[in-house]
Parts: C-alpha cells; structure tokens; sequence
C-alpha cells in the first residue's frame, strides 16, 4: 500500500505518572480502585474503545512501570489494540514527553488523554480523532462553564485577593481530554517547549505557543478529571448508574 492510501493510524498516550497528592495520601492516583477496579485500567478501556486506537501507551509512575504491566496483563483489554508501557517523569509535561518518545513509525495520529480521566465516553475520543482526520493539527474537547470566573491578583496563604478581572463566561472553555494531534506537531511541540517549572497543563498549550492553531470540539460531563476525594463519590456514582442503565 503506498504511504497516500494508507489508512491514518492512531495511537493514545495515558500520562499516569502523578502522585495524586490533591486526592490525599495513598496509591498513585492512577492505581486506585473505581468499583474495585483501577482508574487507570478504567482510561486504558475508554481509549481502547474506540475502534480507531490501536495502540494505547501507558506511562505509569518512575518506579511503577513492571507493577503497571503486571495490572494491564491481570485485566481484560480489547485484543485488537496494542499496549506498551513506559516509566514516566517528575511533570506531567515530562511524562507525555516519554510516551511520545515510544510511539512506533507509522503513528499519525496521537491523543493525549489523562489517567485521572477513567470515565470519557468513547463518542467523545471518536469525535476527536474524526476531527484530526478531517485535518485539524490540534483538538481539545471542552465544555461551557457553569461558575462565573475572577482573575485574581495571588497574594498567597488565605489572605483577600484582589481581583483583577472578569473574563466574559461565554467565551470560556474547561478542558478535557483525549486531546488529539497530528503526531509532527505534537511531537515537534514538546521538542521546541522547554519545560518550565512545574510544566505545561496541557499539550495544546504546547502547540498554542508554537503558533499552531487549535480548535475546541464540544467535551463531555462524564469526562471530569478526577482531582479530589468528593471526584471519586462521582465517578463511582457514574459507573453504577452505567451498570443499572446496562442492566435495562
Ligand atoms: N509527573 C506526572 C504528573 C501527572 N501525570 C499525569 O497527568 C494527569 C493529570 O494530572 P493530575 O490530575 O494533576 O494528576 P496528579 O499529578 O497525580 O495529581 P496531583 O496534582 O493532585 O498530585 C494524571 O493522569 C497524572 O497521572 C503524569 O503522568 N506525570
Ligand atoms: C490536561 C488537563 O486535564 C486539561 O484540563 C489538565 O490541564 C491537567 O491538569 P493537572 O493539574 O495536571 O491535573
């Protein structure tokens, strides 16, 4: 098959190297139990899901990579997809950078989607991937806000901060993942983005900053990252609501 006809091949790299300390002491968050299973294995299925992955690439925390592949071998995954898993670093920047690194040729198209996401619905991550196909080099899932939103001057330890501004609600945007990329860029991204300090939230940032352009395809309420411990009561309300819908 010449490389034109070829058909586009997708790849998802799961950043779950985090500590999780916002959750509070414990596992990494990624290796902690929704319904008695991993989130992580949860995020590994959402991506697998989608019949347009074929390869998922698992980056786990530093010291966790054989304890990661031990838990993806003990857990029933899509055997049409193919998964590799590799030791991630001190930032979330820093990992998504490793898992790109271990992409194979042949990738064309990558989505980044967090660990700590394990709930996204697979008609979101298929309307990504259907927008990178139909040729954007950057997409992001989000969703219109529900609180009204102050820009502030930090001041730091509990003390009244001033607030600067007020940004028009209707123009704001909270961001999901899967993000989606054309590999090039996403790869030439991180490569052009030193890290500084704790990194950037996110890839499109990374790409906003090349000067690339990066749309915004409608998220998902399911697709909450998990963050604090009152996530977890949600996210484990989602699945049984998912099982009692499943049962009918
Ligand atoms: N060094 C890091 C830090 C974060 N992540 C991943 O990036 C995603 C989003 O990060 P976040 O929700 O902030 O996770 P943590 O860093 O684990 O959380 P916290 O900031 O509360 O410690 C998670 O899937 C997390 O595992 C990562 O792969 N490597
Ligand atoms: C990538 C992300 O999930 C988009 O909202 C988010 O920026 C990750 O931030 P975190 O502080 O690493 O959780």
């Amino acid at each position: 098959m010449s490389d034109e006809t070829r058909p586009l091949r997708t790849a998802a790299v799961i950043p779950a190297a985090g500590r999780g300390v916002r959750l509070g002491p414990g596992a990494p968050k990624a290796l902690r139990a929704l319904n008695g299973t991993p989130m992580l294995v949860h995020a590994v299925r959402a991506m697998a899901a989608s019949r347009a992955v074929s390869l998922v690439v698992v980056v786990a925390p530093a010291d966790g990579a054989p304890e990661v592949k031990r838990l993806l071998d003990e857990h029933a995954l899509p055997a049409r997809t193919d998964y590799l898993v590799v030791p991630g670093g001190d930032t979330r920047q820093e990992s998504v950078r490793l898992g790109l690194d271990a992409l194979p040729e042949g990738v064309d198209i990558v989505l980044v989607h967090d660990a700590a996401r394990p709930l996204v619905p697979v008609d979101t991550v298929d309307a990504v991937v259907e927008a990178v196909r139909d040729g954007a080099v950057a997409v992001v899932p989000a969703m219109p806000l529900a609180d009204t939103v102050k820009e502030v001057e930090p001041v730091g330890a509990g003390a009244p901060e001033p607030v600067v501004a007020t940004p028009e609600r209707s123009r704001l945007r909270a961001v999901q993942t899967p993000q989606g990329f054309d590999r090039d860029t996403l790869v030439n991204a991180h490569a052009t983005i030193a890290l500084t300090g704790d990194g950037a939230t996110d890839d499109a940032g990374l790409v906003e900053r090349l000067g690339a352009p990066v749309v915004v395809v409608p998220g998902h309420e399911e697709a909450f990252k998990v963050t604090r411990p009152l996530d977890l009561v949600l996210a484990e309300a989602v699945l049984a609501r998912r099982r009692a819908n499943d049962g009918f």
